[in-house]
């Protein structure tokens, strides 16, 4: 028997539920069909369980800012207890998801979707008819196909580790590594980290990039850059990874954090006309991917926008709008990106990479915000902040280093994506002293200067 709906959505992540609860809520019939766990990777296998974890680690990375001066900064974490909270906290999610669906009158199909032609979707023996579809399946991660690869572990293994490693070997220097490798370190664990490309966490500033590393390696972490993974082997007590240059590294777990890559394949995209590239399906302006009533959202789409949850959550939302009636094309506000490494690095709007190719456009002011006064409560020295202004002395990207930029990039990407000039920013009066107010003040000498005359960019 065939099921009609209004709206079909696959996948049951952030870029589709929130416009399933819209759609629903505006009175059109709605079935999400889901072939893991209900909430998908952010809720269930990334950003939730990830920070949850990091917790302490940041907590210890703040006490230690102050070892030098008087404060006991020993603290030890029990791994198999957090972890147990940690299951705590996220397991019940997909069933609290699925008590608000029910609750909602959204139906829920657990199962591996095929798109059969424009309207139908199959999954096992039912066969679903719907006026519009939304494609919301997710990236997964790449996985190397060496010699040895069944030892190798994915993002979704390590957040579930029930005991930590001793020593652990991430391949590949991507935001994944960078974090994973920050908040085992501070809880005990030794790393080494393999990249083959010469530099880590693309996208992100590559001076703030050097310090992360340099902090790293520091605290004991071991990289390598320019190698290759070439095998796993097994050892009396552990893993030995090798790579094509001969380096061998001794190591008890081995993470593959070498990228994520859209959930394209056994989806029937050929059966609707879609088509995609290296980054995931095909769009047009308004997220359309045969051009009429199918749509895809979230990670799967290709795009140069960052694929992050607040990214797949706005076009769920767009999409929802569209269905309902809405023509306007797609357009962007400006994305945050954070790396929660320790310290945390924080990337908006135009990137100091490409303030350097565009001197004309736009210069760079660096603000090494940490010696600031306003913020030598936080005893973090090396924070800092580097500002792209435009030839108006406007805020229009930023990057930043410190424990504090997850929320300090939140409120500089309102700055500038309300385009709010240094006059308007110097009329407002904000709590003291906090962050925000500090990163602000110092700020404003070089949006209110009466011209572009900072630091060239370079
Ligand atoms: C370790 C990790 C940490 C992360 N941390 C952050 C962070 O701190 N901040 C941030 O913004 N982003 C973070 N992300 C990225 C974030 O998780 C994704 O951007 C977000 O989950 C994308 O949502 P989505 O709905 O597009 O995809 P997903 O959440 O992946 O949902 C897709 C769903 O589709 C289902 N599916 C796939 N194919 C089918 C099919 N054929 N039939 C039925 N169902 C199907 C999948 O099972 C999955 O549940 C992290 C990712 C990882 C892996
Ligand atoms: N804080 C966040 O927002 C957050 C956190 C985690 C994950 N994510 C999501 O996950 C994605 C990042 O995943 P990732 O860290 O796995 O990928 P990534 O693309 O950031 O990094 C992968 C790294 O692996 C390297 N690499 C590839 N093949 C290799 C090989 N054979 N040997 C050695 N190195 C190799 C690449 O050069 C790259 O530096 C992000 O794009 C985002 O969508 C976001």
């Amino acid at each position: 028997m065939t099921q009609e709906y209004d709206v079909a959505f696959i996948g049951s992540g952030h870029a589709n539920w929130h416009a399933a609860v819209t759609l629903k809520q505006a009175g059109k019939s709605v079935v999400i069909i889901e072939k893991d766990l209900l909430g998908g990777t952010c809720t269930n296998y990334g950003c939730d369980a990830k920070i949850l974890l990091d917790g302490p680690a940041e907590l210890l990375a703040r006490l230690r800012r102050y070892s030098t001066v008087g404060v006991d900064t020993t603290a030890h974490v029990d791994w198999q207890q957090f972890m147990a909270y940690k299951h705590q906290v996220i397991d019940p999610l997909p069933t609290q998801m699925a008590g608000m669906f029910d609750q909602l009158g959204i139906d829920v199909i657990q199962g591996s979707a095929i798109l059969m032609g424009d309207h139908l979707i199959q999954v096992g023996k039912q066969v679903i008819q719907a006026t519009n579809i939304v494609l919301g399946t997710g990236q997964r991660s790449k996985r190397l196909g060496i010699v040895g690869k069944e030892f190798l572990h994915d993002s979704r293994e390590f957040l579930d580790l029930p005991e930590l490693p001793q020593h652990i070997t991430f391949i590949g220097a991507g935001i994944i590594t960078l974090e994973f490798a920050s908040f085992v370190m501070a809880l005990g664990s030794q790393v080494t980290i393999l990249e083959h490309g010469d530099r880590a966490a693309r996208g992100f500033d590559a001076q703030h990039v050097g310090k992360l590393i340099t902090q790293m390696e520091n605290d004991g972490a071991t990289f390598y850059f320019g190698e290759t993974a070439l095998a796993v082997d097994v050892t009396t007590d552990g893993y030995q990874v090798t790579t094509t240059s001969g380096l061998s590294v001794d190591t008890n777990y081995v993470v593959d954090a070498t990228g994520r890559e859209a959930n394209v394949t056994h989806l029937g995209l050929e059966n609707a006309g879609i088509h995609t590239n290296h980054f995931g399906i095909v769009v047009d302006d308004h997220l359309r991917a045969n051009g009429a009533n199918i749509y895809a959202s979230g990670d799967v789409v290709a795009k140069l926008q960052p694929k992050l949850t607040p990214t797949a959550t706005f076009e769920s939302n767009y999409i929802a709008g569209q269905i309902l009636g809405d023509t306007a094309p797609i357009s962007y506000p400006a994305i945050p990106s954070v790396l929660f490494a320790l310290p945390r690095l924080a990337q908006v709007g135009v990137t100091t990479d490409q303030a350097a190719a565009h001197p004309s456009d736009y210069h760079t002011q660096t603000i090494p915000f940490g010696q600031l006064l306003a913020f030598e409560y936080q005893n973090e020295t090396t924070a800092e902040l580097t500002a792209v202004l435009n030839t108006h002395n406007q805020l229009v990207g930023a990057a930043i280093y410190g424990l504090d930029a997850p929320d300090l990039i939140n409120v500089l990407t309102l700055i500038i994506d309300q385009q709010l000039t240094g006059t308007a920013l110097s009329r407002l009066i904000m709590a003291f002293p906090t962050p925000t107010q500090g990163i602000i003040d110092a700020l404003l000498p070089a949006m209110l200067a009466p011209q572009a005359a900072d630091t060239p960019a370079d």
